[in-house]
Order: structure tokens, then sequence, then C-alpha cells
């Protein structure tokens, strides 16, 4: 049967594993915040198809099972797997995806590596999941792709299947015209998302940045302009716009562009938060620190995630103001995104010597300023960090979005919390209550941080509850019913006659 709903991520959904001679599937335990959204709403899903790569060796290829179905899903939500030898993995994700693209996304032109780059096996790649998206694509389908490892694929999907509905989410960044360029494969990168009925993005400047870059290259109409909606801030932020482009002409065909942030379950968190091994866990906590101050900062490790800048932050606090030595604690973990990535090397190096230092500078017989996890912690710990934190330091140079803020301001409910948020992530151009910080500027992040230790219970719940009541606004479920409204609308205005 072909799906009406094909989604197109390059991780599956589940780890893979082998126990005691049978295949299992397992929870995914990496700290990547898009699977979980996806799945929340795919798992249900009717007719569904979820398309991802998977390592496999000559052997294995051999008795491949290219399509499985999950225990407790509906049998309809299929998960199609493409094989890929660990040679091709390596060159496409590991290099080409993190060492070339990520870094011109995040705006660090001066990580990008070009000469390692393997173009040609990266269009090979998106071939195949293109013909495996058009394989299992009903006519009338929704073909949802995620994330620019899957950049090129709408150019071969609109090839094979012209009237296919494609739209493509960008879970990260999406930089200016000045650095994407530095690309050098940008048209074919920009002439495939351009073949899209919808580009989506988190915030409306990634949307003002796509369309400059694409009227950089080719002779693209914009069509209409409105003001940002009301839920994003129009000026007097790093990241802030006043207007958003919704709609380009290219080649005869209308390209819709919009802003639509992924937002995260505050009630599953909630139901989490309230678990009594959570509750627990969270007194356990209590206990050992007694009324030190907590500060959680969660994420992966990598260099745009400003974990240095947070470290070198921390480290002045404890020389500028002595009398928090032994009355804070640091939580902080930092986690490879996959086993091996030479990218992450130094990030990863850089911030176990801060922490060695650190620790090592201000510990006392009963006092460890930091503890560091860098291995993927269970979700309950992550929950109960959450929940037991008085502050979420959130420090990136560049971050797409960033769930962690929107899991910690709902693990608090809008009670109690600070939360200190670097202007450079997407979500702060939707939570101006937080503690908006910016992280190239060491005096602002001195500041910051003194205003979160310092913050009365009043003004941390007046911050609060607006911060939940907009986490709440717009959850993953909005988010998923954005998306879907937008396509319907797409085809209601594909079938409208045209006017003479
Ligand atoms: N130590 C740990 N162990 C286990 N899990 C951990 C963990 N630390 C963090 N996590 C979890 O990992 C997720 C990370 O979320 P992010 O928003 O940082 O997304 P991510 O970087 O994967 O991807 C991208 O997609 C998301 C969603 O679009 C964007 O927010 C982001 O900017 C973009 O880079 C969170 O859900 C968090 O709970
Ligand atoms: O490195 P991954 O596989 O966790 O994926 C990265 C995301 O797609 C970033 O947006």
């Amino acid at each position: 049967m072909k799906s009406s709903l094909v989604i197109l991520y390059h991780r599956e959904p589940y780890d893979e594993v082998q126990e005691n001679g049978k295949t299992i599937y397992r929870e995914k335990k990496s700290p990547n915040g898009i699977v979980p959204t996806l799945k929340s709403f795919f798992a249900n899903a009717e007719s569904s198809t979820w398309i991802a790569w998977k390592q496999v060796t000559a052997k294995q290829q051999e008795e491949f099972q290219d399509r499985v179905t999950m225990e407790g899903w509906s049998d309809e939500a299929v998960i199609r797997r493409i094989p890929l030898t660990a040679d091709r993995v390596r060159n496409f994700y590991y290099i080409t995806a993190k060492e070339a693209f990520w870094p011109i996304l995040h705006s660090f032109p001066e990580h990008f590596t070009y000469e390692s780059s393997d173009w040609e096996n990266f269009t090979y790649i998106n071939q195949l999941f293109a013909e495996a998206a058009c394989e299992e694509a009903a006519e009338d389908a929704l073909i949802w792709i995620h994330d620019y490892n899957l950049w090129l694929t709408p150019y071969y999907i609109r090839q094979k299947m012209p009237n296919v509905k494609i739209a493509f989410f960008h879970h990260t960044p999406f930089p200016a015209a000045d650095v994407f360029n530095i690309l050098h494969w940008r048209e074919a990168i920009v002439d495939s998302l351009l073949c899209c009925d919808l580009c989506g993005f988190h915030i409306p400047r990634y949307v003002e940045n796509f369309v400059s870059a694409a009227r950089s290259l080719r002779d693209v109409e914009l069509v209409e302009k409105k003001p940002v909606p009301e839920a994003f801030t129009p000026f007097g932020t790093a990241l802030a716009e006043p207007e958003m482009t919704t709609k380009l002409k290219y080649q005869g065909r209308i390209v819709n562009v919009d802003a639509f942030p992924v937002g995260t379950n505050p009630g599953y968190i909630q139901e989490m938060v309230n678990k009594p091994s959570v509750q627990e866990r969270v007194k356990q906590i209590r206990d050992d620190i007694g009324d030190n101050k907590l500060i959680v900062s969660a994420g992966r490790v990598d260099y745009v995630k400003g974990a240095r800048e947070m470290l070198l932050c921390y480290e002045r606090l404890l020389e500028r103001r002595p009398e928090w030595q032994g009355k804070v604690n640091l939580i902080m973990t930092a986690v490879k995104a996959a086993a091996g990535m030479r990218v992450y090397k130094t990030a990863q190096s850089q911030i176990e010597q801060l922490v060695g230092k650190i620790n090592g500078r201000f510990s006392k017989l009963n006092w460890t300023p930091i503890v560091l996890f860098t291995e993927p912690v269970p979700f309950d710990d992550l929950m109960a960090f959450y929940k037991t934190a008085d502050i979420a330091w959130i420090p990136p140079l560049r971050d797409g979005l960033n769930l962690v803020a929107k899991e910690y301001i709902s693990a608090h409910a809008g009670e109690d919390g600070v939360l200190i948020l670097s202007e450079f992530t997407g979500s702060a151009v939707e939570l101006p209550d937080a503690v908006l910080t910016n992280p190239y500027a060491d005096k602002h992040m001195d500041d910051c941080i003194d205003l979160a230790l310092d913050m009365s219970p009043d003004e941390q719940k007046q911050r609060m509850t607006k911060l939940y009541e907009a986490v709440r606004r717009y959850d993953v479920q909005q988010w998923a019913n954005h998306m879907f409204r937008e396509a319907k609308a797409i085809v209601a205005e594909a079938e409208e006659p045209a006017l003479v």
C-alpha cells in the first residue's frame, strides 16, 4: 500500500541492538531532539513511511530487510531503511554533512573543510532517498523532508513526481547569504529547495536568510511579504525580524516559505516529572546539595553550543563572587551526536580540560563545582535535573532552535526557575521572558548569571508563567498541525481555477 505521508529523516527512529541472538528495537539514546519530535505523531499516523539510512556490512546486505514496523506502533507506520556501507555513511554524514555543511549553517566558516567532502556520494545517497520516497508515496501524498542531510532530495523527487506535495523543514539555522554562498554546491542546493511547495524554518530570520541566498543565485520573484506573526519578537534582539517573506515564484511555480518553530510536549514532560521515580531522584539530588543553587546545562558536544564560553563565565563567577564557592553546583551534559566524529574531538577535549581545570582549582573536600556527563543521560535523570535545577543555562553561539529550553520550562510548569538563553538560539525570539544573553560578550554573560542567581521568587514566577504559556501555546502537536494545515492550503491553491 502506498503512503499518504512520507517522512524523510536521515536517522532511524530507534536503536537496533542484538540481545541473545534476537534483534531488539530500543528507544534512541542519542541527544537528538528531532527523532522524538517526529516520532510523536508518526507512530500513530495512518499509512505513513519514515525513510532513513542503515549502516550494513556486505553480509548483512544480502539478507537485508528494508521495511520494518515497530511493536506498539500502527501497522501502517512503516520504516523503510536504505542500506549503506560504513564508508558511504562516513563520507555522507560524518564528513560532508558535519565538516562542510554544519559549520556553514551555523556561521562558522573557519571550520568549513571543502577538500574532504564527497559531493558525489552525497548526491548518490540523496538520489536513493528520493527513489525510495517515490516508491512509497501515493500520488496525492505529502513528502516531508527534514534537514540539510537531504538537501538534494526535493530535486530528484520533483523530477519523478511533478505533482506530489513536497515540504522541507530546516532544523538548523539558515545562515546569511554571504556565508551560505561559501558552499561551492550552492546552486544545486537552492535549485532543489526551490522544487518544494513549502520550505519551513524555525524563525523568520532564517526564512529571510534563505530568501536572500536564493535571490542572490537565481531570478526568484518575491510574491508576498508580511509582518511576522505575534509569537515572534519583531525587533530588539539578535535574531529578531519585523517582516517575513511568505511566497516566492520560480520558473512558474509558487514556493511557500514559513517560520514555525518546533515545540515540545509539555503535558508529557509534566507527567514524567511527576512520576514517583523522578520525584525520588529530585529528592535525592536536593538531599545531596542542600540549599545550594543548582544550574543545569544539557546538550551535545559541539563547538556551536557555547560550552567553552559558559565554563569560562562560571570560572569568572567563582573568582568574582567567592561567596558562591561551595554554594552553587553545575551539572553539565555534553554528549556526542555519534561515536568517532573527528570534528568534535577538539570541542570535547576543550570541555574536559576546562572542567578539570575549574574543578581542580575550586573543589573542596565536600564540594565539586561541576559534574560533567559525556554519555547520554537516561530521560528520567534528565527530567530530574531539569526539575531540581534553579537555573538552566543555555549558551549556544548558534542553535537552530534549542529544545532543552522548552523542556526546562515545561518541567517547571510556570512555578519557578530561571532560564538563561543565548540570543543566538532560534527559541530566543519566541521566549523573550528568558534572561537573554550574548555569549560573545563576557561582561554580558557575567551580568546574566548574576541576575539569575539573585532573582527573587516573584520575578522567577512572573517570567516562568509567561514562558510556560508560550511553550504550551505552541507545542509539538501545534507544530505538526501547522505543517499539515499549510500542506492542505497548498493543494487548495493548486486546485483553484486560474483567473482569466
Ligand atoms: N545528555 C543527554 N542525554 C540524553 N539526551 C539529551 C542529553 N542532553 C540533551 N538531550 C536531549 O537531546 C535533545 C537536544 O535537543 P536540541 O534542540 O538541542 O536538538 P538537536 O541538536 O538534536 O537538533 C536540532 O533540531 C532541534 C529541533 O528542531 C533544534 O532545536 C536544534 O537547534 C537543532 O540543532 C533534547 O530533546 C534533550 O532532551
Ligand atoms: O547529527 P544528528 O544525526 O543528531 O542530526 C543533526 C540534526 O539533523 C541537526 O539539526
